[in-house]
């Protein structure tokens, strides 16, 4: 004889990565978000929640122009405006739902609409737009835009570029990613003056004109495995520096991305794989 079925009293999630950047997704469009900042935070605990870098809520949209709503927040349970390998998820979670239609699909992001797509090889291609270079879209505290900005900390001299991708860069070129201060450095440089809205940190190793090695340490989690928009930042400012062709083939310790950015005026997007984990429930 089956068992009977469990009456389902909490609320239902969904345990997904993207290349190891790890996310619980909540299907927030019947009923909103019922958890705070504590909340957040205490679930994305490794030893006493369920253990995430971001948790990602899908809503209805807003704009008329998009179909879904996403929402994005930090381990610490701060807010979060863009998230690449949470976006991809988003549109993962909407595929097996059967909501992501075959072609592009809008979703609007606290940062703006993205578009979506789910390639025949099932990962998922995201229009992550412009990248914005000018210090108040980043946000930085400089009076005048430039490719490189130098930041002293402890007597050494950091030079970084600085970019918006909907959420703030810092991104830094390194010999050896792998031998990069990630940990010692990271958070200082996320939370220095020049950042008032604080930033992702990104340490970037030149392999060639066509892939890179990248470590991020991000705002609001710390190192992760993978950070899309990390990902995203680094060729952007690579790119603007004349290092990299169109075309960029990203290494992180979880996994790689492409990304395609020709220049100013353009799109740049990021294409990447998605892993669903698990389904769970969370009871009062
Ligand atoms: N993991 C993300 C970025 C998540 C947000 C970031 N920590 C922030 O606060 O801006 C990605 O894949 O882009």
């Amino acid at each position: 004889m089956a068992a009977p079925a469990k009456a389902r009293r909490g609320l239902a999630f969904t345990k997904m990565h993207g290349i190891g950047n790890d996310f619980v997704l909540i299907d927030c469009r019947a009923a909103p978000l019922p958890l705070d900042a504590v909340a957040i935070r205490a679930l994305g605990d490794r030893h006493r929640g369920v253990g995430f870098d971001q948790l990602l809520t899908i809503e209805p949209a807003r704009d008329g122009s998009c179909a879904f709503a996403y929402g994005i927040w930090n381990s610490d349970g701060t807010p979060a405006l863009q998230c690449g390998n949470g976006v991809r998820c988003v549109a993962a979670w909407l595929h097996r739902d059967g909501a992501l239609p075959a072609g592009p699909l809008r979703l609007e992001g606290p940062a703006g609409p993205v578009a979506v797509e789910r390639l025949d090889d099932g990962r998922i291609r995201v229009d992550m737009g412009e990248p914005r270079f000018a210090p108040a879209a980043v946000p930085l505290a400089v009076d005048a835009e430039s490719d490189t900005y130098l930041l002293e900390l402890d007597g050494e001299t950091i030079a970084l570029g600085a970019v918006s991708m909907g959420n703030p860069h810092a991104v830094i070129e390194v010999a050896d990613a792998a031998a990069a201060p990630v940990a010692r450095i990271g958070p200082r440089i996320a939370q220095a003056p020049l950042f008032p809205r604080d930033c992702n940190v990104g340490f970037a190793e030149l392999r060639g004109r066509a892939a890179i090695g990248l470590r991020v340490w991000e705002r609001g989690a710390g190192e992760t495995l993978a950070c899309g928009s990390g990902a995203c930042a680094a060729v952007a400012v690579l790119r603007r520096r004349g290092r990299v062709d169109a075309a960029v083939r990203v290494t992180l310790p979880g996994g790689e991305l492409d990304i395609h950015w020709t220049g100013p005026g353009a799109s740049l997007w990021m294409t990447g794989p998605t892993a669903f984990v698990f389904d769970g429930e969370l009871t009062p």
